[in-house]
């Protein structure tokens, strides 16, 4: 039989609406910029994936015109001609050739997982060795700029039952402002939510390390990225210091970085996204690194539409262990889909598909109507 070819890879960049602007310490999203991505085999198979950043480069080093220019350009002329059912040989041979680009090689993992198990007519989740629970409980993100507003957010949240876990974007203002704001909403909430924050790496250790006492002896769960990935030193003693556990989230730029966290005591939980791994696979290696070094586990996002979102479900939902649930929420934030059937939330889970590939079917008309020109 003849090997199934990679034909030809398409990237689409689409911008969707947010619900509200979305306030972080390093941008503030007034709508989202999704990268997807077509990968079209020879036996008339199509895979999907998604590439997607926050706030072009605000966030990392790939932005969503990079993106799509390094495949065009570099790693779809790479891939054209390989195996399309040999996921490992050919994201090693875009390993060898390209450095770095884990947005875009995600996106490009997902499509190849997705086309293969539109073949196979299994589950994402079943090629990578099979799932353990078939939904995850999804945290929301108070983002919206105002105490008041937020408040409103969660309790709506809470009442139709969508998230009891809310996260907290910190790090914009003042440190003395996002103190109170933070005390004020978990007040508000008591023991109804769990409240976390997510600073973004907007202090430094000398402003952290009493921030974090307080928010720790507020009853605030979880204090996310705090300081930036560079001060590695001042990540171990944070995660020695503060009363309330630290999650490396902008540390982890590959499965190397999660091992030397590891190694250095840096972090007691991980943020897991395939995005800054290079796909679903590769986000289990950081995953079992965490899990040998006792390390817990948060799923998480780069706010990505719902391709995206479940190519890292059915990654997660193949974990032993989830401890602090994840936080697949990016389709809710957004007003419009580019899928025919969105993804499912209800009773706090994402659902996650038991349906061939991710489970998901392009809306051809909406995707053309969003793409940009
Ligand atoms: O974790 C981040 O830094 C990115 C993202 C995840 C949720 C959210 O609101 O922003
Ligand atoms: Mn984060």
């Amino acid at each position: 039989m003849s090997p199934i070819l990679i034909e030809r890879i398409q990237t689409i960049v689409v911008d969707l609406p947010t619900i509200r602007p979305h306030k972080l310490a390093m941008h503030t999203m007034q709508q989202q910029t999704l990268v997807i991505i077509r990968v079209q085999c020879s036996d008339g198979i199509e895979g999907i994936g998604e590439a997607t950043t926050i706030g072009g480069l605000a966030y990392g080093n790939e932005s969503p015109e990079s993106i799509k220019q390094n495949i065009d350009s570099h790693l779809g002329p790479l891939l054209v001609g390989q195996e399309a059912a040999n996921i490992n040989a050919a994201m090693l041979h875009l390993d060898k050739a390209a450095k770095g680009n884990t947005f875009a090689k995600s996106g490009i993992e997902s499509a190849l997982l997705d086309a293969q198990g539109k073949r196979l007519g299994l589950p994402v989740s079943e090629l990578l060795g099979g799932r353990v629970r078939d939904s995850l409980e999804v945290a929301w993100t108070l983002a919206s700029g105002n105490t008041a507003k937020d408040i409103e957010e969660a309790e709506r949240m809470l009442d139709i039952r969508r998230h009891r876990i809310f996260k907290l974007k910190i790090g914009a203002g003042e440190v003395n402002a996002d103190l109170k704001h933070v005390i004020a909403i978990k007040q508000a909430l008591g023991e109804r939510a769990s409240v976390r924050v997510d600073v973004n790496q907007a202090r430094d250790e000398s402003v952290a390390l009493r921030a974090c006492r307080i928010l720790g002896d507020n009853g605030i769960d979880l204090i996310e990225q705090p300081i930036s990935r560079v001060n590695r030193g001042g990540q171990v003693r944070l995660n020695q210091r503060s009363p309330a556990p630290i999650m490396a989230d902008e540390s982890i730029e590959g499965v190397e970085d999660a091992f030397s966290l590891a190694a250095d005591g840096a972090a007691s939980i991980f943020a897991l996204k395939i995005a800054k791994n290079g796909g679903p696979r590769a986000v289990l290696r950081t995953a079992q690194i965490a899990e040998a070094a006792g390390i817990a586990l948060y799923g998480g996002t780069m706010l990505e539409g719902s391709v995206g979102t479940l190519a890292s479900a059915h990654a997660f939902v193949t974990l032993n262990k989830l401890t602090w649930a994840t936080e697949l929420f990016g389709p809710l934030l957004l007003t419009e889909e580019i899928v025919t059937h969105a993804p499912v939330y209800r009773d706090f889970q994402l659902e996650v598909p038991r349906t061939p590939g991710l489970g998901l079917t392009l809306d051809e008309e909406r995707l053309a109507f969003f793409a940009r020109k």
